[in-house]
């Protein structure tokens, strides 16, 4: 009963968060666009963030800007992303654009010396994002600070779940990312090419993700890939499922496997087949971890094999656990004499004292971790370290571009305004 009081209070403190009185010398955030993801990933956050208001918005339609500065009671409404960019009472964007529009306009922040939170998959592509976060706008001592919104990275439930293993002993990860079909419609922009769309660059980039961190390496090979098209009538180069195979160093493996438009055909088939497979609903990455092998009682041998599986590591404010399964088997002359199981669940919502300075509420979201670190970092604070760097955002999107040729498809287009001078 606690544990259900709990969750509904944290889940009502995850979006209807405490107001904290702006403080010190706030950053002022403009948004570029009046995008759905905008009010989790920055809105909502910055209402307890004592040093951030979000005070512009632009978008394509200034009624639409209009009507979104209204309900999120955003003081400044600008006619265009460019007039947002130029804005000097203005000291960060947020860039919550399609994927492919994410260079463009960041390059544009960067030139006007705004830092900028830069929504995930950085970029279109590894040329990209050479480009972008190797840019000499960036090499300077008083540069604006930009980070990809990872945001996963940032709670404490992810800062805990790496303390459980080391990268050397993992065996093979398994990440499993889906959402049931009819989420978002087919004319998405997930699902659009020329705004580089597709489905290993939304869930699958985080399984990407997810899987080179817990390496803390890179893959050396795309052994298998495999996608399921986006039906008729929409475009073909978009991936609307995609399943891929890694290989990482020492003969370690990785499958990760991402879903925007889930069916099922499970029950009676014939009648459920385009419901969504409610099972894959809650995230899942599970690591295996090499088994070990000692001694035991003169002639016999303990073996002891692990697991770990996080559910829902993307979203884990709202809820999440992290089981380590231990099996230890006894063997004498080849045979089993003695088996034992047992699973410890885990969970952090709040962060433990071992990071200094890596301060939370247990609703703080994984977003509003991340709003911390960004404004420590343009503070030129410490805070708790925790980030995504730029060098670090152009090997994701090099294990994006490998994946893609694996599969057979084309890169997601480049950018027309990239610039060949970095
Ligand atoms: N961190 C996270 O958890 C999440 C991140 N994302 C990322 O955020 C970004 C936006 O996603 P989401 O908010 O769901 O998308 P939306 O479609 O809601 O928002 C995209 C915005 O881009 C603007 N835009 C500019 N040009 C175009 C164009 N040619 N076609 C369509 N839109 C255009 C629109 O702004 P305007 O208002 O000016 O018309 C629109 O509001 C993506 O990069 C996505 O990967 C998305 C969801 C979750
Ligand atoms: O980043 C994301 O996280 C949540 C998903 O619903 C969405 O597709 C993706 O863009």
């Amino acid at each position: 009963m606690a544990s259900v009081i709990g969750f509904l209070l944290r889940n009502y403190k995850v979006f209807n968060p405490p107001s904290t009185p702006k403080s010190g010398e706030p950053l002022r955030f403009g948004i570029l666009g009046a995008a759905n993801i905008a009010p989790m990933a920055l809105i909502i956050p910055a209402i307890s963030h004592p040093e951030v208001i979000v005070a512009a918005v632009a978008a394509r339609d200034p009624k639409k800007a209009e009507a979104f500065a209204k309900k999120h009671k955003i003081p400044i409404v600008h006619k265009t992303y460019d007039d947002l960019i130029a804005d000097p009472s203005l000291d960060c964007i947020y860039n919550p654009l399609p994927n492919g529009l994410h260079y463009e306009w960041t390059i544009k922040c960067l030139k006007a010396g705004k830092h900028v939170l830069l929504e995930k998959p950085s970029v279109s592509n590894a040329t990209e994002a050479r480009h972008l976060f190797r840019h000499a706008t960036l090499n300077k001592p008083d540069s604006p600070v930009l980070l990809e919104a990872f945001h996963y990275r940032f709670h404490p439930a992810w800062q805990h779940f790496i303390t459980l293993f080391d990268s050397a002993d993992v065996e093979h990860v398994e990440v499993v990312n889906s959402l049931p079909a009819g989420v978002f419609s087919g004319d998405d922009i997930r699902f659009n090419y020329s705004l580089s769309g597709g489905t290993l660059m939304d869930f699958g980039a985080y399984a990407v993700s997810t899987t080179r961190n817990v390496f803390g390496t890179e893959p050396i090979s795309v052994t298998s890939a495999s996608y399921r098209p986006m039906p008729d009538g929409f475009d073909k180069q978009v991936d609307e499922a995609v399943y891929a195979a890694y290989e990482f160093p020492n003969g370690a493996t990785a499958k990760i496997s991402a879903d925007l438009r889930a069916r099922g055909g499970y029950w009676f088939p014939a009648l459920t087949k385009n419901w969504p497979r409610l099972k894959d609903v809650v995230m899942k990455l599970r690591l295996r971890l090499k088994s070990e092998q000692e001694a035991w009682g003169g002639d016999g041998v303990k073996t002891v094999r692990r697991e770990i599986v996080f559910y829902n590591y993307l979203g884990p404010y709202l809820w999440h656990r992290i089981d380590v399964i231990s099996a230890v088997e006894y063997q004498r002359n080849g045979k089993i004499v003695e088996k034992e199981e047992k699973t410890e669940h885990i969970k952090t919502y709040k962060p433990k004292s071992e990071i200094e300075d890596y301060v939370g509420e247990d609703w703080w979201t994984t977003y509003r971790y991340q709003l911390e670190v960004f404004v420590d970092r343009v503070k030129k604070r410490k805070g708790s370290g925790i980030w995504v760097d730029g060098e670090e955002s152009i090997r994701q999107m090099e294990a994006i571009d490998s994946t893609y040729k694996k599969l057979g498809l084309p890169l997601r287009p480049t950018s027309r305004s990239l610039e060949t001078a970095a």
